[in-house]
């Protein structure tokens, strides 16, 4: 069973963003700009857009090694992959975005969003200490409006792999077996020699998901979350409600945006826009498509 800590309403009427270590910043969040230009999310809504996406191929995937918490950067496939992703989404309102603290999401989100139609700019929230986060800050109320805070959480990375952190898997699995390695990298509860199982790894990013990225969505923030194969598939757990066995077989492509609504407090799966002009997805709902007409609008004048 999924432990999660229990999660309190009061906190849902907050924007409150728990990052790394104990400290919490109360943010101030980036209101619709009044311009004429879309704006990226309604006030009071009880809809939103949760994206979805694993980094894309980072130079350890290329030499087939287990990553895990190792802070590896992307190869140029994974930069291609990345800069795809973000055509896919260029027309899905982002006005918040989660990574993990690791360098391979990171690239990914940043490079997805330069293909984003609306050109706000993602900028990393800094509060690693009082200084950081006083030395970054916007002194320009047009500007912050034209920005996406991108928040960075390290209970979004990769499951800790252990022992086997660096290992090729193909040689791990000749020497332990082909089913001892499947167990390890799949199952839910079974953890590598001293690394997380997927059921430990849920513990923290499922519940960091419940208690910093729910609370958004209820607001009406459309978010994207950039983080791995593993740590996702705990989030996925949780939206799609799989159980201990459904989640063995869920695997996850590099670089492929996922799509969720999230609704009446349900999150319903869209799967993966295929391209910027793919009419259905924005037919999925009312505020989807008047946020795509609003961009064509904006870009047209
Ligand atoms: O090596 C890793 O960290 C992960 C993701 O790339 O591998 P696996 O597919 O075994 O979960």
């Amino acid at each position: 069973m999924l432990r999660i800590q229990t999660y309190r309403s009061k906190k849902r009427r907050f924007c409150v963003i728990q990052s790394s270590g104990s400290q919490t910043t109360v943010f101030n969040p980036i209101l619709s700009p009044s311009n004429g230009k879309p704006s990226d999310s309604k006030k009071k809504s009880n809809e939103a857009a949760l994206i979805l996406i694993r980094h894309g191929e980072s130079m350890w995937n290329e030499k087939n090694l287990f990553t895990g918490c190792v802070d590896v950067p992307l190869t140029k496939k994974g930069v291609d992959e990345a800069i795809e992703a973000g055509k896919r989404i260029s027309n899905i309102p982002v006005d918040m975005i989660y990574t993990s603290s690791l360098i391979r999401a990171q690239m990914t989100a940043m490079l997805a969003m330069t293909e984003h139609r609306r050109k706000k700019v993602p900028i990393i929230l800094h509060d690693e200490s009082e200084r950081a986060r006083a030395w970054s800050q916007i002194f320009s109320e047009e500007t912050k409006k034209q920005c996406i805070p991108v928040v960075t959480a390290w209970q979004l990375n990769e499951r800790m792999y252990g022992e086997l952190q660096g290992l090729n898997k193909q040689e791990t699995a000749e020497r332990y077996g082909k089913e001892q390695v499947h167990e390890w990298r799949r199952s839910y509860d079974v953890p590598p020699p001293n690394g997380e199982s997927l059921e430990m790894c849920a513990q923290r990013a499922v519940a960091y998901f419940r208690e910093n990225i729910e609370p958004q969505l209820l607001l009406g923030k459309n978010v994207m979350i950039a983080a791995h194969g593993n740590s996702l598939r705990s989030i996925i757990m949780y939206l799609d409600k799989l159980t201990s066995q459904e989640v063995i077989s869920l695997e996850l492509s590099t670089g492929i945006p996922m799509l969720y609504i999230f609704q009446e407090g349900g999150f319903i799966r869209r799967g993966s826009p295929v391209a910027p002009t793919e009419a259905s997805v924005y037919a999925y709902t009312k505020g989807l498509a008047q946020y795509r007409q609003r961009l064509d609008d904006m870009l047209q004048s």
